[in-house]
């Protein structure tokens, strides 16, 4: 937030360094500011004489309230705005689909932590996520209500449209844009008007490779590119770019990319994780898992040691199937006894 204090201290260079939008604010007005650019926007002001102010109907009064008021809600429009951390989410019990009531009282979710949401087809998953992107207040279907940090969060989030509480990877990432990997990266990078805009973009760069396959070429069309592909980019977006404390998944399908990379990126970068899943994998990635049935949440289940093990067996499971994908994939024929001593996993487990 920038206030008249603020603003008296800059320069017009200061300001258009650190506001890059101001540009619109000078040409709607047509402010011409070329020569004054050393100088703060005030004595800027002060330059018109009492005829040019007449002739050309300048309030500087007016104009000194306005750009200020133009700076705050283009920040907060873009969601630059310093918001208090989220450190916790929690979820208040409502009723299932018999109206039951829920299973619990309440479920508080802590920054860096991952939870997984199963359950069979149709029981809830999507509409628990859809609960807390809409921060429900006893206001939807479940008349769950939803807590940050403790408290009835303010309405703003609902309705912001840069400032998102809540970042949502959907299963289906559709690009329509015309862009470039790297006209598309700039272009969001601009948008959150981050400092360090190169570095960024690569860091990005950096994490959507590491989590897919095949290497991304930055002049590739966004909408060329390969599910696997499309996927790592968003997330590594998403986990670098995006101001969203809480990142809600509906099933990351196994589209080429590394699932556990994936959610570790999050992580690190302090979200809140919450995915629903039918997969075995990305269920016991999670450290605790929701259980819902018939629309209500029905357990919570922490991943214990036993089940952690079992991960990595299932981990060793996919490695197989990976290694089997890739050599059909290259049209080779598939050696039973190659394979079957390569799984192993059996025993193992038995
Ligand atoms: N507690 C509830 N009360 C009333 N309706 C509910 C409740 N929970 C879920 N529903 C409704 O049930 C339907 C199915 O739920 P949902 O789509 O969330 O299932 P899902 O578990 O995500 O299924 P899938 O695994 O197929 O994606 C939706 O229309 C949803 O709004």
């Amino acid at each position: 937030m920038i206030n008249r204090e603020m603003l008296d201290e800059l320069t017009i260079n200061e300001i258009e360094n650190k506001y890059p939008f101001i540009i619109s604010f000078f040409a709607d007005n047509k402010l011409d500011v070329d020569e004054y650019r050393n100088e703060t926007f005030i004595s800027f002001l002060e330059h018109f004489s009492e005829e040019e102010r007449e002739e050309w109907a300048i309030d500087t009064t007016k104009l000194t309230e306005d750009i200020i008021v133009y700076i705050n809600t283009m920040l907060d429009f873009l969601g630059i705005k310093e918001e208090k951390a989220v450190d916790s989410l929690t979820i208040i019990a409502g009723h299932d689909k018999s109206g039951q009531k829920e299973n619990f009282d309440n479920i508080t979710i802590n920054k860096s932590e991952i939870i997984s949401i199963v359950g069979p087809t149709g029981s809830g998953k999507s509409r628990l996520l859809a609960d807390i992107e809409w921060t429900a207040n006893e206001d939807t279907p479940t008349g769950r209500a939803i807590l940050i940090n403790g408290e009835k969060p303010d309405k703003k989030w609902r309705f912001s449209s840069g400032n998102k509480l809540v970042a949502q990877l959907s299963q289906n990432m559709n690009f329509v844009m015309d862009l470039t990997v790297s006209e598309f990266l700039e272009l969001h990078a601009k948008s959150r008007m981050v400092e360090n805009e190169e570095e960024v973009i690569k860091k990005i760069i950096e994490a959507a490779n590491n989590l897919a396959g095949e290497a991304f070429d930055l002049n590739t069309p966004i909408t060329s590119l390969s599910g696997g592909q499309s996927r790592a980019l968003m997330i590594a977006d998403t986990a670098i770019l995006s101001t969203s404390p809480i990142v809600l998944i509906d099933e990351i399908e196994n589209a080429g990319i590394d699932r556990k990379k994936a959610l570790g990126l999050l992580v690190s970068k302090e979200k809140i994780v919450l995915m629903a899943t039918h997969d075995p994998s990305l269920a016991l990635m999670a450290d605790k898992r929701i259980v819902i049935r018939n629309g209500g949440i029905y357990k919570v289940i922490e991943t214990g040691k036993e089940e952690k093990a079992m991960l990595q067996e299932l981990e060793k499971m996919d490695k197989v199937i990976k290694g089997l994908r890739t050599s059909l994939r290259k049209g080779e024929i598939i050696n039973y006894n190659d394979n079957i001593s390569n799984i192993n996993v059996y025993e193992s487990i038995h």
